[in-house]
């Protein structure tokens, strides 16, 4: 197969999100993907960056297994490709949407390479188009039109359908969790729960992402393979040699206060069970940057990170590669980090399939786009849901140290949760 693939700049500055195809019901296209986030550089003012893109040119399937970062990889590269490149920017010409299971037994890892790539970067705006050669692929939608009034898909509102482990069990593996990490078994380790909801209408991907991208635009929202979700937790971005990394692991809520918010950030940032949280979160992807970097500069303590619906200790990385690596080959060796697995890894990643019970899948994994040169931006899938027509199945989970409660921990679910029920429209409350 092979493809012709072309990037112009566009002259376009509307919201990335807001460009993706819109049928007369609202509706947008299934093949959906997107990386878009609001960046807002000193001095400038707040605009969208990323990517966004539909129509599909080529699903590149690695299979499950610890090589499924390389064999995505491998393949985006194997592909026969004819570019012409007018932008020649981070992001422009051919790039991969991807998205991984989380354990290297889990399906679902994937690369799609769309039809239609609309980027933006620095306020320069790009359209890369992907053609099959030889092939005669059905006709796709354009842009929207400028000026048009877009109609929002019809919606109603998600109702909670169960959990894989009703909160008394989870509540249960959390103490069982407890127990063990003070035996010794670990230092740290991250459990998670999901919760299914149904509708009476289809759920769809673009009108989730510009719901969550309106309340999160600091957050990296992304769309891949019906994957949605709006993560403040950066895994790496790497431009040539230059790489960065933001980690994140210890959470409050907010207030509509300012002094009781002010105070929920200070307790924070003070707790010894949320520093010790962050520590190993942050030790685990110095570990992997540490050796791969030349001159790796991070955070001395860690800072706070504000969202809507809670804050978070956070700690940045920057460094420069020592070697050609590219994003994913990096990607691979940081996951999971401490911040989705535990300490030591091969412990906690143990302990997570036998308290758990339920399957992460896609959840918590590497989520992001990658060029057929190593560039790329990869997340942790995060504050996200699996959508499945009228069903979606939402996922939080929390780091547990030995002073962990239980009830605590299930009720900081709850908060991160709170950011997809409401995109969904679900009253949490009923
Ligand atoms: C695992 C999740 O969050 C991680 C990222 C930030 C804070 C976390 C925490 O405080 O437990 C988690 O490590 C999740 O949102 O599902």
């Amino acid at each position: 197969m092979r493809l012709r693939v072309r990037t112009v700049a566009l002259d376009d500055d509307r919201p990335l999100l807001s460009l993706l195809p819109r049928a007369d019901d609202g509706t947008g296209p299934a093949d959906a993907v997107a990386w878009v986030r609001t960046s807002a550089r000193a001095g400038d003012a707040p605009a969208d960056e990323g990517l966004v893109g539909w129509g599909t040119a080529a699903r590149l399937s690695p299979g499950a297994g610890p090589h499924r970062f390389a064999a995505a990889e491998a393949a985006l590269r194997a592909l026969d490709v004819d570019e012409r490149d007018e932008v020649s920017d981070f992001g422009t010409g051919l790039v991969g949407f991807g998205t991984f299971a989380f354990t290297d037994a889990g399906e679902g890892s994937l690369l799609v390479v769309p039809r239609v790539v609309i980027g933006r970067r620095d306020g320069v705006t790009w359209r890369t188009t992907v053609e099959v050669v030889d092939r005669v692929l059905p006709a796709l939608p354009g842009l929207p039109a400028a000026g048009a009034a877009l109609a929002d898909p019809a919606r109603d509102r998600a109702r909670f359908a169960g959990s894989s482990q009703p909160d008394v069990h989870w509540l249960e593996a959390v103490a069982r969790a407890v127990e063990r990490l003070r035996a010794g078994e670990a230092a740290k380790v991250v459990l998670a729960r999901d919760h299914a909801v149904w509708s009476e209408q289809p759920f769809d991907a673009g009108d989730l992402a510009r719901r969550l991208a309106a309340r999160f635009p600091r957050c990296h929202t992304f769309v891949v393979d019906g994957f949605v979700g709006a993560t403040p937790e950066l895994l790496l971005a790497r431009r040539g040699r230059a790489v960065f990394s933001r980690v994140l692991a210890g959470t409050t809520g907010r207030s509509d206060d300012e002094a009781q918010d002010a105070a929920l950030g200070a307790a924070l940032l003070a707790s010894a069970k949320d520093l010790e949280e962050h520590r190993f979160a942050a030790e685990s992807v110095r570990d992997v940057l540490a050796p791969r970097c030349a001159d790796l500069v991070h955070d001395d303590t860690p800072r706070l990170l504000r969202l809507d619906n809670v804050q978070h200790l956070a700690t940045a990385f920057e460094g420069t590669l020592g070697a050609d690596r590219s994003a994913l080959e990096v990607v691979a060796a940081l996951h999971p980090t401490a911040a989705v697995g535990g300490t030591p890894r091969g412990r906690a990643v143990a302990m997570i399939a036998e308290l758990e019970g339920m399957d992460r899948a896609r959840y918590a994994a590497p989520v992001g786009w990658t060029d057929r040169d190593g560039d790329g931006e990869w997340g942790i899938a995060l504050r996200c849901a699996e959508l499945n027509g009228a069903r979606a199945r939402l996922f939080a989970g929390v780091g547990i140290v030995t002073a962990s409660l239980p009830e605590a921990e299930l009720e900081e679910t709850r908060l991160k949760l709170l950011a997809m029920q409401a995109a969904l429209g679900e009253d949490p409350a009923r």
